[in-house]
């Protein structure tokens, strides 16, 4: 029997949302949610209503009834440290990300959006690959402050996703490679993924990593502290200029790579200096992630919306190429991974995974 899962993906200025009949999308929108949009609401746990209302009118739209579902599944977002997998939709999940327990993210809605949805049809809901997963070694989690550990947090869904149809494209399983792995969106991150474990990665969220288009990366911690301390600004403000106020927002104006390269295109030196040293600084976490293979890296993928520019992926090649070849996978595969994720499950392949 063909099983229809709706699938909710969502970021920071959109939610993406897919309807598969079994792994066969027929339906896709992509709904951008502009900064005065959202501005109105107090943080991201308040847009809940607005972001279900515009899922309900697409539904309404295409004359989907959420009885028609089997299930429904969502960007998982910042929870405890988690294995790969697909997880239940649970209260103790959906309390802590209704009291942002572990943090503020958009993804936190994925759960919340795909529980009211799937509750009024009394079918499951249900998460896959959330931006915590954990695989990192030991050895990754050391930092020079014992109080410091540290967290994983990164393009979990699509990293896994992209790696793994990477290693079907050439017939090798993912889980015999060694890959590096650079997720190029709104948030960068580059994760090491040894023989199907993603040992070491940036904190994408979370100050670490190459500045991204709204991102800060890593700065100077010193720097970073005088800075904050002159500032007087409060925590919310400070957590805006590492996320969302930072990276290529911050220097240029604007979080879009499209507008970047057009400001180069027509001669702006300012907008060429700033997106060269985003691209440098990519390339330098890449060499990064080859360590804990010691070099032996397979294969470098270059993916997320970013990967479609021509000039960025020309240039990282040309650093890093001394490392592996590198494969450009544009774009993200983050919702057919939900509801593969899904699918998984609902057959009886894979047994879903409880957040305690
Ligand atoms: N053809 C393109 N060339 C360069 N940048 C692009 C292109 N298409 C999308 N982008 C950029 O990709 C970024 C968003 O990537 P995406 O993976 O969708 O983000 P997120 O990680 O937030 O889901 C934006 O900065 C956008 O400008
Ligand atoms: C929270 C880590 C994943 C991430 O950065 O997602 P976006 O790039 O979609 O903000």
């Amino acid at each position: 029997m063909t099983e229809k899962i709706l699938a909710i993906n969502p970021g920071s200025t959109s939610t993406k949302i897919a309807v598969y009949a079994d792994c066969r999308e027929i339906l896709t929108e992509n709904l951008s949610h502009s900064a005065e949009e959202l501005a109105v609401f107090a943080d991201i746990m308040a847009q809940a209503p607005y972001r279900l209302a515009k899922i309900r009118e697409i539904l309404k739209h295409n004359g989907l009834s959420l009885r028609d579902f089997a299930a429904v599944v969502g960007r998982g977002g910042l929870l405890k440290p988690m294995l790969s997998g697909t997880y239940t939709v649970n209260q103790a999940m959906l309390d802590d990300l209704k009291n942002a327990r572990y943090g503020a993210h958009a993804s936190n809605l994925g759960a919340i959006l795909a529980d009211q949805l799937a509750a009024e049809a009394s079918i499951p809901a249900y998460i896959v690959d959330p931006v915590v997963v954990d695989e990192l070694d030991d050895i990754a989690r050391i930092t020079g402050r014992p109080e410091i550990i540290k967290k994983s947090v990164f393009h979990a869904l699509n990293q896994k996703a992209t790696a793994k149809r990477f290693a079907q494209s050439i017939g090798r399983k993912y889980e015999d490679l060694n890959l590096v792995v650079a997720h190029l969106g709104g948030g960068i991150s580059v994760g090491c993924h040894r023989q199907g474990r993603v040992v070491e990665v940036n904190n994408a969220l979370d100050g670490e990593g190459p500045f991204t288009p709204e991102r800060a990366g890593t700065v100077q911690a010193g720097q970073f502290v005088e800075f904050v301390l002159a500032s007087k600004l409060g925590k919310g403000e400070v957590s805006k200029l590492l996320a969302g106020k930072g990276g290529l927002v911050a220097c240029l104006g604007t979080n879009d790579a499209r507008e970047v390269e057009k400001r180069i295109k027509s001669g702006d030196k300012e907008a060429e200096t700033v997106y060269n040293a985003m691209i440098y600084q990519v390339a330098r976490y890449i060499a990064a992630a080859a360590v804990p293979v010691c070099g032996k890296v397979d294969h470098i993928i270059l993916t997320g919306g970013i990967a479609y520019s021509d000039y960025l992926t020309a240039k990282i090649r040309e650093y890093v190429a001394f490392i592996a070849p590198v494969t450009v996978l544009p774009g993200e595969n983050e919702l057919q991974a939900l509801a593969e994720g899904a699918l998984r499950v609902l057959s009886g392949e894979e047994q879903p995974r409880e957040y305690r």
